[in-house]
């Protein structure tokens, strides 16, 4: 049997699965929500149950006490299932990682030695690997970097228009994120259109609280809209995504703005969060409907910014076959997918109004038959494909 445990951590959350790789199914699966801030919460999933409790997590090394709980008094036992390997996101790799690899010493120097490149992420993946580690001692960690599949991006695409010693000096380029469910996804594409992934021009909208497109060309990442960071690109839900540089400078300059203060500014205090006061955008949707016109403004923002890359994107590739909605809005929010595709039909892109509204939560077609280029809504599953990749690492 290989049971594989998939370890995805966040700032202040970890999720993880346990996945008989066999026959890719998810034995449990499990949130850890809110670590650090004195009241955490603890989901844990299995065979059709979900238990949710309340505890005190200070850390991931107790957020992974937590889950060991959560196995211990619902199942399945780990001591029956005992994983083979324990995947682990990483979003940053820099140049340094072009596909997953079995975490030593030197990987964790890597990764803590690419911290100024993702400040928000890699600190916490670091600290979910440390905590991991502790717990299972004896088992092989892999870690599987968001950037390792955009590593095929050309020059043109990666290189930023600045001094260029000075972007050598400091690392400065696009690396782009996401990169796991970008390759999941166009990958499943294929399987569920029947057709050749070689053959295949994609473009994936990954649109979750973060969100990137990516241009796949045959399977590979072409053009991504994440950047040196996981701020660059679409707006999200509390990230600007793109701006004028000269934004920073002129609120340093005239606003009194702190380093930090802009970080913070842009990071967490933008996005859909900054234009409508909701970073969420099922509250955002909400207040829409209920009239609030902040709302319908930041909405408008928001597909507007993911039409400009679309458009970018079916130039940059000479055409789509297929272009393929993901992530928590992506999967679910219909109406985002039909004001992105409005008024496409000169571009061979026609929606069905039925197919894109239908409850399904499977992948599937929302184009209409006569749709030149197929529309589709592909679930990620970042986890399966974590899993998928630690298993061949240590093979
Ligand atoms: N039914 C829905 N309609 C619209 N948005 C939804 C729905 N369900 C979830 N979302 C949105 O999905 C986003 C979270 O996406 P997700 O991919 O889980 O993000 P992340 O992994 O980056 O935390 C939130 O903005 C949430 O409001
Ligand atoms: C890279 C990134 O933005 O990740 P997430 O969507 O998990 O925030
Ligand atoms: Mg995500």
């Amino acid at each position: 049997m290989s049971i594989v445990l998939v370890v995805n951590s966040g700032s202040s959350s970890f999720k993880y699965q346990l996945i008989d790789m066999e026959r890719e199914e998810t034995l449990a699966s499990g949130l850890v929500e809110r670590i650090g801030e004195g009241v955490a919460s603890v989901t844990h999933k299995t065979g059709g149950a979900i238990i949710t409790r309340e505890a005190d997590i200070p850390d991931h090394t107790r957020g992974f006490e937590a889950m060991l709980e959560g196995f211990e008094e619902h199942g399945p036992d780990l001591a029956e299932f005992p994983p083979v390997v324990v995947g682990h996101r990483v979003v940053h790799g820099g140049r340094r990682f072009f596909d997953a690899a079995v975490i030593d010493g030197k990987v964790l120097q890597d990764i803590e030695d690419l911290i100024p490149l993702a400040p928000l992420h890699n600190p916490a993946n670091l600290e979910g690997i440390v905590g991991a580690r502790d717990v299972f001692a004896q088992t092989p960690h892999v870690a599987v970097f968001d950037t390792a599949f955009h590593t095929t991006m050309s020059e043109a695409s990666s290189l930023y228009a600045l001094d260029a010693e000075v972007a050598k000096e400091h690392r400065v380029r696009k690396y782009g994120a996401h990169g796991t469910s970008h390759k999941f996804v166009s990958e499943e594409t294929a399987r569920f259109l029947g057709r050749d992934l070689a053959g295949l021009k994609t473009i994936v909208l990954h649109i979750g609280n973060g969100a990137s497109m990516c241009a796949v060309d045959g399977g590979r990442s072409v053009e991504t809209s994440m950047g040196m960071t996981p701020l660059e690109g679409l707006v999200m839900g509390t990230r600007t995504g793109d701006l004028d540089p000269a934004v920073l400078v002129h609120l340093s300059r005239r606003g009194g703005y702190t380093i930090d203060q802009l970080d913070d500014l842009l990071n967490r205090k933008s996005g859909l969060l900054g234009l409508t006061g909701s970073g969420d955008m099922r509250d955002v949707r909400q207040k829409a409907s209920a009239g609030d016109e902040r709302a319908q403004l930041g909405l408008a923002v928001y597909a507007h910014r993911i039409r400009h890359y679309l458009g970018a994107y079916m130039l940059l590739l000479g055409g789509a076959d297929a272009i393929v909605f993901t992530a928590g809005i992506g999967e679910n929010d219909a109406k985002l997918r039909a004001e992105v595709l409005d008024g496409l039909e000169w571009l061979g892109v026609k929606l069905s109004p039925e197919r894109n509204e239908s409850a399904s939560r499977d992948a599937r077609r929302i184009s209409a038959d006569d749709s030149r280029i197929e529309v589709l809504v592909v679930p990620t599953n970042e986890e399966l494909e974590i899993a998928r990749q630690s298993l061949a690492a240590i093979a």
